[in-house]
């Protein structure tokens, strides 16, 4: 397949800026004008290290008027909060709350729905205690979520309720001498289903100077009434690696290994007795971040679809699942990245690019932002053969824009000057980022997660792309164009498991898009070639499998002599033997044939449980299926390729899955 530099070249600027809009392409074009073609390709293009490209774009006459020029213009934007519109939509929390409390059935439900909306707003737009102090007395974030709690309490989320009481006092409100917080505590452990607890808050709110006896009575009768709301079911779990860990490499099992070719790189193969079902990787990333697209749905922390958000106490952009993440987030890299989530998300630059700012703002210290930073370029293959002097040039302007965030958002503390001119040590961060850029390029992996419906966990389900991430081990795969391989995901961790049983040494695969059963060969390379720069050379590739859907039942079985490889159709008459035309024996496929249709029952037994939504039962008769058919016949098979597309949907549903 010829080489598309074209192609190549657009496929490579879109993992630097993935938006069509936003103001970096235009700082791009703006430079690249300044600069010219002959200087690009003379001089630029020429440079041997990121440390002098980096350098140069400071620099260099050619160019450091227009980049000196915008990166000065670096200002914070981001969703401020807002004391007053945090109070409209309480009040109007509130209103529809006591409305819900009048209305019946589904009619009251849509009002607490959309009561719980406007507290959302509320608590998100809140700024933090007394940060305006004429407002709810500096407390408009503590009655934010003290509205939020009672409307909870109606919905029958308890535990929710609770949470939100909690920071209401963090925030201070002096709840604890008040009898209506122990009743909405009261209230809130009946719902979770804890008549002990519930009693024990009650008889606190007894005791209490002012209470009203009547009243107790009346939550009592309300809280033996209530009816404990059913905790959702989630299979979510974290997998046991087969085998154990690795010794080399970090979250792999020891059924894998690592191994060089001049042509494949550095790829992982399987050791002996690699089984279908093992779980081969199981990895926290280096880094991972959320899609803006979902930042006003997902916990920007740990990726959990939101119910009742947790804002940041100084913006507004950005949310979380629980006061424990934005606790670790903003006590580490969301104080950098704050003030510039606006900018950067309105630069257009790619989800690659917040992961490469993030592995320095996340870290425990500058130094060992570095030290990672300069390990994963030197591990992790960038293909710098191919890079182009425009490709350089983008990826130095991208790490010239994040390096003005971080020194604008006091990364080095505060600076001698206000000047955009990098010190030796912020250049070491520039050149640390280019390099970033280049590995994230070729390395990083999507997360996503199964948003499933309510009424199956199946039927409907689709996987959402919800953030990207990088992986130390998990990069040292190699693809194919139908992997061996299946990828999902338990919050951050990428998990691994095979598909199918692998020989000692063979290649464990994974998919970087493009697979045989939706593209076809040419399509393939292509997307390949451009986004990878690899040619594939995997079996749907050599022998040019055809599409699922023109794909026919056909099985082929392996010969049975030992040693011999060679495939074979399946017979015209089974009676009678075959000869196979590689070891030149003459061959019986019956017990192969009668083995096939055992497989073929298993496959609709385990389609079956899932119908069922016996997700365990289904992976358990998939796996049985799956192995038995790798030991007596090959791919192409389209029912194969089917059990093992179902295989991999259980798999999913054993990871974070979400309702809408
Ligand atoms: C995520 S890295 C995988 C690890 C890589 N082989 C290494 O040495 O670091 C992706 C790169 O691996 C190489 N690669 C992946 N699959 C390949 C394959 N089937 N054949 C040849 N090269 C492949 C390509 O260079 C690709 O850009």
């Amino acid at each position: 397949m010829e080489f598309d530099a074209t192609y190549h070249e657009i496929c490579s600027a879109q993992t630097v800026q993935s938006e069509r809009r936003g103001f970096f392409n235009e700082f791009c074009v703006d430079v690249r004008d300044a600069c010219g073609d002959k200087w690009l390709r003379n001089y630029f293009g020429k440079l041997k290290s990121n440390a002098a490209r980096v350098l140069s774009i400071f620099s260099d006459r050619e160019v450091c008027d227009p980049v000196l020029g915008v990166l000065e213009h670096v200002q914070p934007v981001f969703k401020q909060k807002d004391a007053l519109f945090s109070a409209q939509r309480r009040a109007q929390a509130d209103k529809l709350y006591l409305m819900s409390g009048s209305g019946e059935g589904e009619e009251s439900r849509e009002l607490l729905q959309q009561a719980l909306m406007a507290a959302n707003l509320a608590v998100m737009r809140a700024p933090d205690r007394n940060a305006d102090p004429v407002l709810d007395e500096g407390l408009t974030l503590a009655l934010a979520y003290r509205s939020r709690a009672s409307i909870l309490i109606r919905l029958g989320e308890g535990e929710a309720a609770l949470n939100d009481l909690k920071l209401a006092i963090n925030f201070g409100l002096e709840l604890k001498s008040s009898v209506d917080y122990y009743l909405k505590m009261a209230k809130a452990y009946a719902v979770m289903g804890e008549p002990a607890r519930a009693e024990i808050s009650l008889k606190i709110a007894e005791k209490m100077p002012g209470c009203d006896a009547t009243h107790i009575a009346l939550c009592r009768k309300e809280i033996s009434a209530a009816k404990p709301k059913p905790k959702e079911a989630t299979s979510e779990q974290v997998p046991q690696l087969a085998h154990g860990e690795s010794a080399e490499l970090v979250g792999a099992s020891k059924v894998v290994r690592l191994v060089e070719t001049k042509d494949k790189g550095r790829f992982v193969v399987a050791n002996e007795g690699l089984r279908t079902g093992d779980v081969l990787l199981c990895e926290e990333p280096v880094a991972a971040c959320l899609e803006p697209t979902y930042f006003g749905t997902h916990c920007h922390h740990c990726f959990k679809r939101l119910r009742t958000p947790v804002s940041c106490l100084h913006c507004s952009g950005i949310a979380f699942c629980s006061a424990q993440c934005m606790g670790e987030a903003c006590s580490s890299y969301h104080r950098f990245e704050c003030e510039y989530m606006d900018l950067m998300i309105g630069s257009g630059m790619s989800i690659l690019c917040f992961i490469a700012l993030r592995i320095f703002t996340q870290a425990p210290s500058l130094e060992q932002g570095l030290a990672t930073a300069n390990l994963l370029f030197e591990h992790l293959c960038s293909h710098e053969e191919d890079r182009q002097p425009d490709d350089y040039l983008r990826r130095a302007l991208m790490s010239g824009f994040l390096l003005r965030i971080l020194q604008k958002s006091l990364y080095f503390g505060r600076r001698k000057t206000e000047g955009v001119n990098p010190t030796a040590v912020e250049l070491q961060v520039a050149t640390a980022l280019l390099g970033l850029l280049q590995v994230l390029q070729y390395n990083a992996h999507q997360i996503y997660q199964t948003q499933v419906t309510e009424e199956h966990r199946f039927d409907g389900s689709k996987t959402v792309n919800l953030a990207a991430g990088l992986y130390g081990t998990g990069s040292y795969f190699n693809h194919e164009c139908w992997p061996s391989t299946a990828c999902h995901f338990v919050g951050k961790k990428l998990v691994l498991t095979a598909t199918r049983p692998h020989r000692a040494n063979e290649l464990v695969a994974v998919n970087y898009g493009p697979i045989f059963i939706k593209n076809n060969l040419k399509e393939r390379q292509r997307s390949l070639r451009g986004r990878y720069s690899f040619s594939c050379n995997c079996m749907a590739c050599q022998e040019n499998w055809p599409l699922l859907q023109k794909l026919d039942k056909q099985v082929r079985f392996w010969c049975t002599s030992a040693n011999c490889s060679n495939l074979l159709k399946f017979p015209k008459d089974l009676a009678k033997d075959v000869r196979c035309p590689r070891c030149r024996k003459n061959i019986s496929l019956k017990e192969s044939v009668a083995k096939m249709i055992k497989i073929e029952e298993l496959y609709r037994e385990a389609a079956r449980a899932m119908e069922a939504q016996k997700t365990g039962e289904a992976i358990e008769l998939f796996k049985e299926a799956l192995e038995m058919f790798f030991h007596v016949a090959a791919l192409p098979h389209k029912d194969t390729i089917v059990a093992q597309q179902s295989l991999h949907k259980c798999l999913f549903d054993t990871g974070t899955t979400f309702k809408k």
